[in-house]
C-alpha cells in the first residue's frame, strides 16, 4: 500500500532540525532522513547539519540525481504551492545544448521522419523503465542482464531492431508503433544509440553485443532449419548468442585461427576442438557462431553455429572493460555439433565473417558517439554544478585561467562530437540507398575511417572529460561515474571490430581503388 504523502510547509519542516527528527528539503519533495542519516554513505555530521533546511544545492553538489530514484521510502511530502524544478522524466529529451542529435533539439534534418521520432519516444522510455534500474546495479556488480529484462527487451522489439531492417522484424510489434515495413537503418542507429547514453557500457554490451554480430551469420547463411529454431528464439530474448572467432594468438588476423572441426566418419557431425579468446557475452552464450578450420589455409576457414553442451566451457577474462559484458575465454574439446550447424558451405568462412564486418564497425560508432556525446553532457552539467569557495566552478575568477581551458575543451569536444555525427548520418542514409553490393564497394572505405576518427574523439573527449571532473572522473560510483566507466572502457570500440590501425589502413586502401589513373598534380 503507497503511503499518504503530507503537504507541508517550510516552516514545519524548520521544526525538525534534530537528530531526533530530521527532515530535508530536496527541489521541493520532504525527505525524513532521522532514521537514514547513520547509514548515509556521506556520513551523519554532514547530513544532519542541513536538517530542517531547503538541501536543493547541497544535494546537487555531492549526488546524482538517481541516487533519489533509489529512496522513495525517504519521502514523506512536498512544500505547498511548490513543484520540483529538477526533474527529468523517463523518456524525456535533454535541454542541455548538444546533449541530443540536432534533430532533437530544434534542427532541420533531411534524415529523420516522424516514424523516427515516435521510435526513439518509445525505445527510450521502455529502456529507462525497464532496464536502467537493473542495469546501474549490475554494472555494479559485474552482472549481465538477467533473463528476466532479456525477455522483456525481446517482446518490446528492440533486439529484433538491434539487426536491423529486414523480414526478422515481421514477427514484432516495433516500439513507437513502426511497421517493419517503414523500419531503416536510422531506426537501427536510435537502437543502438538508445542503449549507449547511460554510461553502463558492460551491462550495455550484456544486451546483445554478442547478438549484433553473431546472429547476422546464421540470418544470412544458416540453413532453414537452423534458422527457423535460432533466430526467433534469441530476437525474443530467450536464447543468447555470440561470435566466437578471435583466439589466443589471432586477433584482426583471422587467416590465422587453429581451431579445427573434423567431420565423423558418418558424416553426421563436426568435432570440433581448440580456444577462443576475447568473444563478448560468451559466458552467458546459448549459442556460438565460431570460425573453425575445416582445410588449409585461408580457404580452409568455415563457420559453425556452436551449441552450448558437452566439451564446450567459457571462462570470463577480467577486463578493465566490464564483468557485466561477458568477455570470455572458451574452450571447446571434442565438441560434437550437427553438420546442420554449418553456415554457409565448408570453406566460404571469410566470406560469411566478412559479409558484416561494414554493418559491425557501423554500429559500434553509432554507440561510440552516442556515449561520447554523453559524456559531453556530463561536463556541461558538471561546470555549472560544481562548486568551489561558495561559486560556480565556471564563475570561479581564482581559477579563471583553468575554467578557460575547460572550457576550450567542452567546445573542442562539441565540435569534434558533431562532426563525426554528421558524417555517420550521411553514411546511414547512403546504407538505406545503397543495395549491399554498392555498400561494400563504396562503404567499406568511410565506415572504416569513421570508426576511427569516432574512437579517437572518444579518446579525446575521454582526457579532457577526466581533467574536468578530477577525482571525480576515476571514481567509479558518484558524480563522475560516467567519465570514470567510459575512461575505461571507450578502448574497447577502437580495438573490436578491426583495430584504429587496421581501419586507417583499410580507408585509404579503399580509397586507392577507386583512384583515378588519369589523375596528376
Ligand atoms: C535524501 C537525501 C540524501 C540521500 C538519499 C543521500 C544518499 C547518498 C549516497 C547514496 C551517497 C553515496 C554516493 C553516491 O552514490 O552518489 C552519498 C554520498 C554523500 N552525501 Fe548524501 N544523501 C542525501 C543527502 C545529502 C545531503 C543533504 C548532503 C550534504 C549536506 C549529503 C552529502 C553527501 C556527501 C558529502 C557524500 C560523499 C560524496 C563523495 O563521495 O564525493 N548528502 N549520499
Amino acid at each position: 500500500m503507497s503511503k499518504e504523502l503530507k503537504t507541508l510547509t517550510r516552516q514545519e519542516v524548520a521544526a525538525h532540525n534534530t537528530a531526533k527528527s530530521a527532515w530535508i528539503i530536496v527541489d521541493s519533495i520532504v525527505y525524513d532522513i532521522t532514521n537514514f542519516a547513520a547509514m548515509h554513505p556521506g556520513g551523519e555530521q554532514i547530513i544532519l547539519e542541513v536538517a530542517g533546511k531547503d538541501a536543493t544545492e547541497a544535494f546537487y553538489s555531492f549526488h546524482r540525481q538517481e541516487v533519489l530514484n533509489k529512496y522513495p521510502r525517504l519521502i514523506i511530502g512536498s512544500i505547498v504551492n511548490e513543484k520540483p524544478k529538477i526533474v527529468v522524466k523517463n523518456g524525456d529529451i535533454s535541454k542541455v545544448p548538444y546533449a541530443e542529435s540536432s534533430y532533437l533539439q530544434g534542427f532541420h534534418s533531411v534524415y529523420y521522419t516522424d516514424s523516427h521520432r515516435r521510435f526513439l519516444a518509445a525505445a527510450r522510455k521502455f529502456i529507462e523503465d525497464e532496464v536502467k534500474p537493473e542495469a546501474l546495479t549490475f554494472e555494479e556488480m559485474d552482472k549481465p542482464a538477467s533473463a528476466e529484462t532479456f525477455k522483456k527487451l525481446g517482446a518490446s522489439g528492440l533486439l529484433a531492431s538491434r539487426i536491423g531492417p529486414g523480414e526478422h522484424l515481421k514477427a514484432f510489434n516495433l516500439p513507437g508503433g513502426v511497421k517493419a515495413e517503414e523500419f531503416d537503418y536510422f531506426h537501427e542507429m536510435i537502437a543502438h544509440e538508445e542503449f549507449s547514453r547511460h554510461g553502463i557500457p558492460g551491462y550495455q554490451d550484456s544486451i546483445g553485443a554478442g547478438m549484433v554480430i553473431g546472429l547476422p551469420p546464421v540470418i544470412h547463411f544458416g540453413s532453414k532449419q537452423v534458422k527457423d529454431r535460432v533466430v526467433g528464439e534469441v530476437l525474443r530474448g530467450e536464447k543468447r548468442i555470440c561470435l566466437s572467432i578471435t583466439e589466443p594468438h589471432v586477433g584482426s588476423d583471422v587467416a590465422g585461427i587453429t581451431t579445427t572441426a573434423t567431420k565423423t566418419p558418418d558424416g553426421k557431425f563436426y568435432i570440433v576442438n581448440g580456444v577462443k579468446k576475447w568473444i563478448t557475452n560468451g559466458t552467458s552464450s546459448d549459442y556460438f557462431s565460431t570460425a573453425v578450420r575445416t582445410g588449409d589455409g585461408p580457404g580452409g576457414i568455415s563457420m559453425l553455429l556452436v551449441e552450448r553442451g558437452p566439451g564446450l566451457e567459457t571462462k570470463r577474462i577480467k577486463t578493465s572493460y566490464s564483468g557485466a559484458a561477458g568477455t570470455s575465454y572458451i574452450t571447446m574439446e571434442n565438441v560434437k555439433v550437427p553438420v546442420e550447424n554449418l553456415l554457409g558451405r565448408e570453406g566460404m568462412g571469410f566470406q560469411v565473417i566478412m559479409y558484416n564486418f561494414n554493418h559491425e564497425r557501423w554500429l559500434i560508432i553509432c554507440g561510440m558517439i552516442r556515449a561520447t556525446r554523453y559524456v559531453v553532457e556530463e561536463c556541461f552539467k558538471w561546470a555549472h554544478q560544481r562548486k568551489v569557495f561558495g561559486k560556480k566552478l565556471i564563475e570561479q575568477p581564482v581559477i579563471r585561467n583553468k575554467l578557460a581551458h575547460m572550457l576550450t575543451f567542452g567546445n573542442v569536444q562539441i565540435a569534434e562530437v558533431e562532426a563525426v555525427q554528421n558524417w555517420l548520418e550521411n553514411i546511414t542514409y547512403q546504407m538505406n540507398k545503397m543495395s549491399y553490393k554498392e555498400q561494400s564497394q563504396k562503404l567499406a572505405g568511410p565506415i572504416a575511417l569513421l570508426k576511427l576518427q569516432s574512437t579517437r574523439v572518444a579518446h579525446n573527449v575521454s582526457d579532457n572529460a577526466c581533467q574536468i571532473f578530477g577525482g571525480r572522473g576515476i571514481t567509479k560510483t558518484g558524480m563522475g561515474r560516467v567519465i570514470e566507466a567510459f575512461q575505461r572502457t571507450y578502448k574497447f570500440g577502437a580495438i573490436l571490430g578491426g583495430s584504429e590501425e587496421i581501419m586507417a589502413d583499410l580507408g585509404v586502401r579503399q580509397a586507392m581503388k577507386s583512384f583515378p589513373a588519369d589523375a596528376r598534380l
